[in-house]
């Protein structure tokens, strides 16, 4: 194929036989099935696992009504309608030592946020709102009866489920297993990825870098976003463009691995050794998907191992991961249901270039201008190689299949990064 025949299919607009994102994620998530097995984990190590079985309380939280505020327990029957009411302090309830008597009519108990309220008293004055004078205390009109008490259970009720199968574990979830006492979690294995690149061109960094040569900058985008949901990842380093070398990489890759991931070698030059490979020793399928950059991927498997063979160029690997891969490992992870990622309209302060017939992700930075108003501006060039715009980014301006250019001023939808988990 001549240079001028690879411009016309790069910039073809409407592409008939190409999937739309929608369904190649759909396609993609069908194509995938959760792992089985699942372990137990200390909580200190369960950040960001996934739960293998729905978490059901069986602590009350909190476990009795407390006060929310340093001060004094009253009935609230004995507040003052208007003007003020002297009432006498019987006892103390501090957090972790309750007060045990019962607070009679005209009684009060000097308590501290967290303690149990004591029997008799519904209602909490805080202490900048209440006078002492030695073993009495004077309160004022204005306090509502049954004010500054946490119930038992007002959190958690007893029975209830606070964590559900396939919730993948946040800061606050480990909180609220610890709030149950919980020192362990089932939770679904660690999905095992094996990562490679292709090219015979690929240096490793450290490494001299001769004429022709680049340094592997795929492998290190990869490893982050597969650590960054906590994959136990295999490398198997940057493979040349060898048939019998590809081969013995994805059968042994296959043998110790859920999922494969690779980046490279689909294009033009190599495509028939990389297709041939795999083919031979798998199920593959060669996708084109109507979206700009990672238009070409490879989705299959190699026995019961899941296979998805990413576009070379820098920014098409990011964005095709996050588009299709990211959901797919997260789905075989036991993660279920998988959140949207999050979108939202912004004012586009630059100008974009836009073909109709695909879906372009364009890296932007998002932020509140002075007036309150969410607005984004594209990060420089917009090539499938400029890996820079995409570090300089802090979202994707995400334009519709059917869309043109954009004119400065216009809405536009923006997918940040820090939904992308
Ligand atoms: N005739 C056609 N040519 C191309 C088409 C097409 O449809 N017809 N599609 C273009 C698109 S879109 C993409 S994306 C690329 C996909 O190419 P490959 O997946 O085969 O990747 P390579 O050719 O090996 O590399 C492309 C590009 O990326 C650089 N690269 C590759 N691996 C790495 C790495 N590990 N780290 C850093 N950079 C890497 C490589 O040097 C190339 O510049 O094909 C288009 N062509
Ligand atoms: O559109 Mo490609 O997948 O050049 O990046």
């Amino acid at each position: 194929m001549n240079s001028a025949t690879r411009a016309m299919t790069c910039e073809d607009d409407y592409d008939p036989s190409a999937l739309t994102v929608e369904m190649a994620r759909t396609r993609i998530l069908d194509a995938v099935s959760p792992l089985a097995e699942a372990e137990t984990v200390g909580l200190r190590s369960a950040l960001g696992r996934v739960l293998a079985a729905d978490v059901r309380a069986t602590v009350a939280v909190p476990s009795a009504p407390n006060s929310a505020m340093d001060g004094y327990a009253l009935r609230g029957s004995d507040l003052p309608p208007s003007g003020t009411n002297r009432l006498k302090v019987v006892g103390v309830s501090r957090a972790g030592a309750p007060y045990r008597g019962v607070v009679g009519k005209g009684q009060c108990v000097r308590i501290f946020t967290g303690a149990v309220m004591p029997a008799g008293a519904d209602t909490v004055v805080m202490q900048e709102r209440a006078e002492a004078e030695g073993d009495w205390v004077v309160i004022g009109a204005g306090e509502k009866s049954g004010q500054n008490v946490r119930e038992r259970g007002e959190d958690v009720a007893v029975g209830q489920v606070v964590l559900a199968r396939g919730r993948r574990m946040t800061p606050a979830d480990l909180g609220v297993l610890a709030g149950q006492g919980q020192a362990q979690v089932w939770v679904y294995r660690r999905l095992k990825v094996a990562l490679f690149t292709t090219g015979d061109e690929l240096r490793e960094p450290g490494e001299a870098l001769e004429e022709g040569c680049l340094y592997d900058s795929n492998r290190y985008t990869l490893l982050g976003m597969l650590q960054r949901l906590g994959i136990e990842v295999r490398e198997f380093g940057a493979i040349p463009d060898d048939g019998q070398r590809l081969e013995t990489v994805l059968i042994r890759a296959s043998a110790e691995a859920d999922a494969i991931v690779s980046t490279g070698g689909v294009s033009v030059g190599e495509f028939d050794l990389v297709r041939e490979t795999l083919e031979r020793v798998g199920r593959i399928q060669f996708w084109k998907i109507a979206m700009k950059p990672g238009r070409p991927i490879t989705v299959g498997s190699i026995g019961r191992t899941a296979f998805f063979g990413l576009p070379g160029n820098p920014v098409a690997v990011m964005v095709a991961f996050y588009q299709f891969v990211q959901p797919a490992l997260r789905r075989m992870t036991g993660e279920w249901p998988l959140s949207a990622p999050v979108v939202f309209k912004a004012v586009c302060r630059s100008k974009l270039r836009k073909r109709p017939g695909r879906v372009e992700f364009k890296r932007g930075i998002v932020e509140l201008d002075g007036e309150g108003r969410m607005v984004v501006r594209k990060t420089g060039q917009q090539g499938s190689g400029i890996l820079t715009s995409m570090s300089q980014a802090n979202c994707f301006i995400v334009l519709p299949m059917d869309s043109g250019p954009v004119e400065p001023g216009s809405l536009v939808d923006v997918q940040p990064f820090f939904g992308l988990v």
